[in-house]
């Protein structure tokens, strides 16, 4: 996707993965706005890519996805700043087995919505032009994982993409809808993840088994992989230390006989 001149909207960018998903997108001369709880940190954040990019390029907005009127009202505020939606990254999430429920509701619920209205604001039936969204999954939605509340989620949302992401889909709406699934990475959510001590040291032995933590900008290679590849619709793409990968390729039962796959009945 060409990013200059378009506007992106990112949850939970305030810090982390969504900062650093939030400035690739700024590099790429898209104005983005910048959703997170964190208003000292969000606003810090904005104020460092007003420096660097311009102030006409980025905003702050104090939101918390779990609150439906919230995110609505983000999501219209983006557009009547900016003039339009192109790209939604639904990236904010937390670990917490404690308040599970919170937890879903942070990581699966507001991600639906997001794609909700994604597409409502995006989407060609209903007046909008096109675009793509990027749900941020994890590997723990691919692979057993030691919360299995959080996987859940994840997994959850890795099954949302692929369905959101079908080709009559697409050929309504012209938006793509792509997931990132990374490994363990350097940020705040593995400081203090609210998990019985168990699971904590069985991740911690899973990170090390795995190889190690990988770095912001390692993600967003694969975030910028998922930009690049316009044909990519309903793709998922694994970052680990080891690499990147795409999974879940393989035809359902309906294809699997006659070997053929729709194609894609237009890219945004
Ligand atoms: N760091 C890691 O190892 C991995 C992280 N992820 C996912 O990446 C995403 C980003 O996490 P990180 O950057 O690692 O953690 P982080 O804790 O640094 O960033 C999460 C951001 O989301 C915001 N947030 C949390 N709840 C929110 C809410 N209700 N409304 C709005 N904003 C909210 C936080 O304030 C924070 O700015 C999450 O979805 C996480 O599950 C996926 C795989 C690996
Ligand atoms: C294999 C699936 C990885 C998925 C990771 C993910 O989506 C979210 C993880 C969130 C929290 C994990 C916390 C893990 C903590 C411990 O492993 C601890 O050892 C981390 C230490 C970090 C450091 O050395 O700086």
């Amino acid at each position: 996707m060409q990013l200059s001149g378009k506007v992106a909207l990112v949850t939970g960018a305030a810090q982390g993965l969504g900062k650093g998903c939030a400035e690739a997108i700024l590099e790429r001369g898209a104005k983005v706005a910048l959703l997170d709880t964190n208003e000292s940190a969000g606003q810090e954040t904005a104020a460092d890519f007003a420096l660097k990019y311009g102030a006409d390029r980025c905003t702050f907005i104090l939101c918390d996805v779990t609150a439906k009127d919230q995110l609505e009202g983000a999501f219209q505020k983006v557009v009547d700043h900016f003039g339009g939606l192109d790209l939604v990254v639904n990236n904010a999430g937390i670990l917490n087995e404690v308040q599970w429920e919170k937890c879903i509701d942070v990581n699966l619920v507001s991600v639906v919505r997001g794609c909700h209205l994604g597409l409502r604001y995006m989407g060609k039936q209903n007046g909008g032009n096109g675009g793509l969204i990027i749900n941020m999954s994890s590997v723990a939605g691919l692979y057993a994982f030691p919360s299995p509340v959080y996987a859940t989620t994840k997994a959850g949302v890795v099954g949302l993409t692929r369905s959101l992401g079908m080709d009559y889909k697409l050929g309504r709406d012209c938006v793509r809808v792509n997931a990132l699934c990374p490994s363990f990475t350097t940020t705040a959510i593995l400081a203090d993840p609210e998990v019985p001590e168990d699971q904590y040291q069985h991740m911690k032995d899973m990170l090390e088994r795995g190889g190690g933590l990988m770095q912001i900008p390692d993600v967003v290679k694969g975030l910028a992989k998922l930009l690049d590849e316009d044909d990519k619709n309903g793709a998922v793409l694994e970052v680990t230390v080891q690499g990147m990968k795409y999974h879940g390729d393989e035809s359902g039962p309906w294809d699997r006989e006659s070997g053929t796959h729709q194609p894609n009945l237009c890219i945004a």
